[in-house]
């Protein structure tokens, strides 16, 4: 084992479990200082200058107080692209590259796109990526995760029409018409704060997570009604949900007349997605 990795595992001690611990220190040494992977797991060692060890010092210091490493690096992998993140964005999750796959394959290549609450713009950049005769708009009511979508979406070269909106009060224009809505909104209840892990619950957008404890489908009954106005006949919604209301979101569905609503678990077995046709 290097030197380095040696003592950033030592200064994890305590922190991390010794896996995320070996996670981190590969990442500071291989994505920060550059040194290959291959070299890193060969156990070379890196020399460190003397500012280089400053850095190592402060990151050290965020990664105690649990800021996540995206957040330290400044991006965040996304089915295989590197995306900015900033503290004004979530990370994206695993579970939203599942359901991007899942949309990738029952869209048609050209089709309307509108994705609500886009955060680091995620969804909307693989999508118009990866769909590229797409139209996609994405909104999102902070102007600062905004920032950052619209910096992603031009590093990437992905054609993308950003627009602040609060999805809560919008009205929308009669000419607003899409083929899909897709959203992963808020849908952390208050309730469930307490298990939250410190590294979310201290450092990632209280924006983008919760909602009261009263009404935790707000986000996706807003959204459903927009569909209503928004979406052409068979148009779909596609949903990442909190896996305690996946029924509750299905019977809300219905109940507004969305047909063929779906539920469906992600990798590790929960609900986590709902997909709605109008
Ligand atoms: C859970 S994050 C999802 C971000 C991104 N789509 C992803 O999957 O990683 C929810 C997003 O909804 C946005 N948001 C919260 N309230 C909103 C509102 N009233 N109108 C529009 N967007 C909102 C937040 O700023 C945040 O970016």
């Amino acid at each position: 084992m290097n030197i380095t990795t040696a003592y950033v595992r030592r200064k994890l001690q305590g922190y991390y479990t010794p896996q995320e611990a070996g996670n981190l220190s590969r990442l500071i040494c291989c994505e920060i200082f550059g040194q290959r992977t291959v070299d890193y797991y060969l156990g070379k060692d890196i020399t460190l200058s003397a500012k280089a060890k400053q850095e190592l010092e402060s990151i050290l210091t965020r990664l105690h107080n649990f800021e996540p490493i995206q957040y330290i690096l400044g991006e965040a992998r996304f089915l295989g692209r590197t995306l900015c993140v900033t503290p004004d964005v979530l990370i994206p999750r695993p579970e939203t590259e599942e359901l991007v796959e899942l949309m990738l394959k029952e869209l048609s290549p050209a089709s309307r796109v509108l994705d609500i609450g886009t955060g680091s713009g995620c969804i909307a950049v693989s999508l118009a990526k990866e769909l590229p005769e797409s139209q996609v708009t994405a909104w999102d009511v902070s102007e600062k995760a905004l920032s950052v979508a619209a910096l992603n979406g031009g590093a990437l070269r992905a054609s993308i029409r950003f627009e602040q909106r609060d999805v809560l009060t919008y009205t929308p224009d009669v000419t607003e018409c899409y083929d899909v809505i897709v959203s992963n909104p808020p849908y952390v209840t208050e309730a469930e704060k307490a298990e939250m892990e410190q590294n979310v619950l201290d450092w990632e957008p209280s924006l983008a997570l919760f909602v009261p404890d009263a009404d935790p489908l707000r986000f996706y009954r807003r959204i459903a009604v927009l569909g209503l106005e928004m979406l052409v006949p068979g148009g779909k919604l596609y949903f990442e949900i909190n896996r305690a209301f996946g029924e509750d979101t299905v019977s809300m569905l219905r109940d507004l007349g969305y047909r063929t609503v779906r539920l469906q678990k992600d990798i590790s077995h929960n609900d986590r997605f709902v997909i709605a046709e109008k």
